[in-house]
């Protein structure tokens, strides 16, 4: 692993507070204005220390996607505060950000797409051809950089997508949904890149989906919200290994399949309060 791997372990920021920390205090969401408001999530009170992988899952529609987009700024509070790393969070500079769909520019080379995000984070030139082959290996698409976007799969896009959300190093990742679209297999094994990936850097993960599957496979905790506008209902610790696990083991272990069961009881409760 690089030095540049471990980007949140001991880095303090402002307030004191570890880089890559998230805190949101009586945080409201409203989108919309005068008659027509809808009030997607909130009151949530939630800290997610440095390091961790937070899962958020939830009914569709109970305002997963609206936590995520205020802390990554795309999105401010209609009350409360939401402090990444003790500050503010701007929009594209506080966390590398994987939507559901790659978001790839078409046109444009698998390097190409990486070498714009290094470029986006101010990484020296000379330092692209080093630092693109480091991401490129890390996300397993050695070999795959002179290639345009088309020619490679859904699953290699959404490998290229999270390459460049790990460009900048910033302490911070966030991925909204990011296999949803994919096959189980694809998904399997990108579930298990992301767990190896996080807990090599250190990053803090924010993690949204649907399936309590996923969820109970990648976080270190997890959040479950209610119906719209989304509260937390359950936020529970998953004390399953962290390090370099078999993946089939671990689905197959009875205290997986327990927590699993625990947590899809949990969203459907949820979403039928
Ligand atoms: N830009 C917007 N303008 C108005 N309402 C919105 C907007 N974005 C989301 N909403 C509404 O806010 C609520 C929460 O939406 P959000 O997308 O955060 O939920 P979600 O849990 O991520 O849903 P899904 O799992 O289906 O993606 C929903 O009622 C949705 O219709």
């Amino acid at each position: 692993m690089s030095s540049s791997d471990t980007v949140s372990k001991g880095v303090e920021a402002e307030g004191g507070e570890r880089a890559g920390s998230v805190r949101l205090d009586h945080v409201t969401h409203r989108y919309g204005r005068g008659g027509e408001t809808v009030t997607a999530v909130g009151p949530v009170d939630l800290t997610v220390p440095a390091g961790e992988f937070l899962v958020l899952v939830g009914a569709s529609g109970c305002g997963k996607s609206t936590l995520l987009r205020l802390i990554a700024g795309f999105e401010q509070p209609t009350h409360g505060t939401v402090r990444v790393s003790g500050a503010a969070p701007r929009p594209g500079e506080t966390a590398g950000v994987v939507f559901q769909t790659p978001r790839l520019f078409p046109w444009r080379t698998v390097q190409g797409n990486i070498d714009l995000a290094l470029r986006y984070a101010g990484v020296d030139r000379a330092q692209w051809p080093e630092r693109r082959a480091e991401l490129l290996a890390r996300v397993g698409l050695e070999g795959t950089g002179k290639r345009r976007v088309w020619e490679i799969s859904g699953g290699q896009q959404q490998r290229v997508a999270i390459a460049r959300a790990l460009a900048a190093e910033n302490p911070l990742f966030l991925l909204d949904e990011p296999f949803a679209a994919l096959d189980a297999l694809t998904r399997e094994r990108l579930q298990e890149d992301v767990r190896q990936v996080t807990a090599e850097t250190g990053r803090t993960t924010v993690f949204v989906t649907h399936s309590a599957d996923e969820a109970v496979f990648l976080g270190s905790r997890i959040v479950v919200l209610t119906k719209s506008p989304g509260t937390v209902a359950l936020d529970l610790p998953i004390t399953l290994p962290r390090g370099a696990v078999d993946g089939e083991e671990l689905r197959e272990s009875r205290e997986f399949v327990d927590l699993r069961a625990q947590v899809a009881h949990a969203v459907k409760s949820a979403a039928a309060a």
